[in-house]
């Protein structure tokens, strides 16, 4: 399975509304118009109306009267969060996607406890990407929120990384849990937490998916590499999702495959009351529709 097929997954069903804080980026609104005319869903806009109108004027000035897309005013950025983040609470929409704002400002309305979209459960990060010369999506856990995850917190990113996996058809994911060494070491920490994650599934805390770790990078991804260590693992060579330790690793490795090895990606938030699109901001209009589509894919009606 590849990203495109996301978007036809997407497709089927054009009954969702997306809130987006802080709409004002040629590539947010790019994303919008091919989701309109794909329709994939409806939105509302939060953020500077004037520029968003301006935006859309630009690219496509038909879509400005089309009974599908609504635009709110909100002054700052804060207030685009809020007021995104409450019409998802609300149930006037349900996706919430990242726009023009920093993401740490977005997460925290998303975690507010008055208005916010917690379950109670561990949001997280998940990327799908599609690599050239790698025939299958790659996922990468967590990229993008939780910072440095303790062995509660990755079980949990886990869970949630294997439940969105089988949401888009991937069943039973192999998930190697990344580290800088396959031997348990001590004093690296993620070592020990991948030794107890890849027990836990063994004895069934964890399930739905195959565990391994730790596993180095090269030996999670390659079967030459796996080999050259022997070591023998179900999930080596084979691994559907990497869970990283920590979120410099993710992101370092998130925004390398982008830059250095053209991937292309789509990406959310997992774990909250409706799917939350969460990219980079310096990601492509193509990759926003990806991560669009992505979130359609896995609304709960
Ligand atoms: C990959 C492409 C996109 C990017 O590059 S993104 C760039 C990097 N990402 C970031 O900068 C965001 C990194 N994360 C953060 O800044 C923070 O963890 C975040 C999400 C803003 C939360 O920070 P704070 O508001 O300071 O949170 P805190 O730790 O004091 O906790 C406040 C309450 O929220 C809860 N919380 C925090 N993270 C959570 C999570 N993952 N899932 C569920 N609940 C969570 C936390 O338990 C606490 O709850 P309570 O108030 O004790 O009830």
């Amino acid at each position: 399975m590849l990203l495109d097929s996301l978007i036809d997954k997407a497709t089927r069903d054009d009954r969702s509304t997306v809130a987006i804080a802080a709409a004002d980026t040629a590539e947010v609104i790019e994303a919008v118009i091919d989701a309109l005319i794909r329709n994939l869903a409806e939105f509302i806009l939060f953020g500077d109306k004037e520029k968003i109108t301006s935006l859309i004027k630009l690219q496509k000035p038909e879509l400005l009267n089309n009974h599908k897309l609504k635009i709110i005013h909100t002054d700052s950025v804060g207030d685009a969060a809020k007021s995104a983040v409450q019409s998802v609470s609300n149930k006037q929409a349900n996706v919430l996607m990242k726009g023009n704002i920093p993401t740490n400002i977005l997460l925290k309305a998303v975690l507010d406890k008055e208005y916010g979209l917690r379950t109670g459960n561990v949001l997280s990060h998940i990327a799908f990407f599609e690599i050239p010369g790698f025939n299958q999506l790659l996922l990468v856990t967590d990229a993008a929120m939780n910072i440095a995850p303790d062995l509660v917190q990755k079980a949990q990113i886990l869970r949630n990384a294997v439940t969105l996996a089988k949401s888009v058809g991937i069943e039973f994911p192999k998930v190697a849990v990344i580290a800088a060494v396959e031997a348990v070491n001590p004093n690296m920490q993620a070592t020990l937490d991948a030794a107890a994650l890849t027990m836990m599934n063994k004895r069934g805390q964890i399930s739905e998916c195959i565990v391994d770790g730790p596993l180095g990078l090269d030996n999670a991804i390659s079967d030459i590499a796996a080999e050259h260590k022997g070591i023998k693992s179900d999930v080596a060579g084979k691994a559907d999702i990497l869970l990283v330790p920590t979120i410099e690793v993710g992101n370092v490795l998130y925004k390398s495959l982008i830059y250095f090895a053209q991937a292309k990606v789509g990406a959310l938030l997992a774990g909250a009351s409706a799917p939350i699109v969460l990219t980079s901001r310096a990601d492509s209009a193509e990759s926003k529709l990806y991560s669009l589509a992505l979130a359609l894919c896995c609304v709960k009606k």
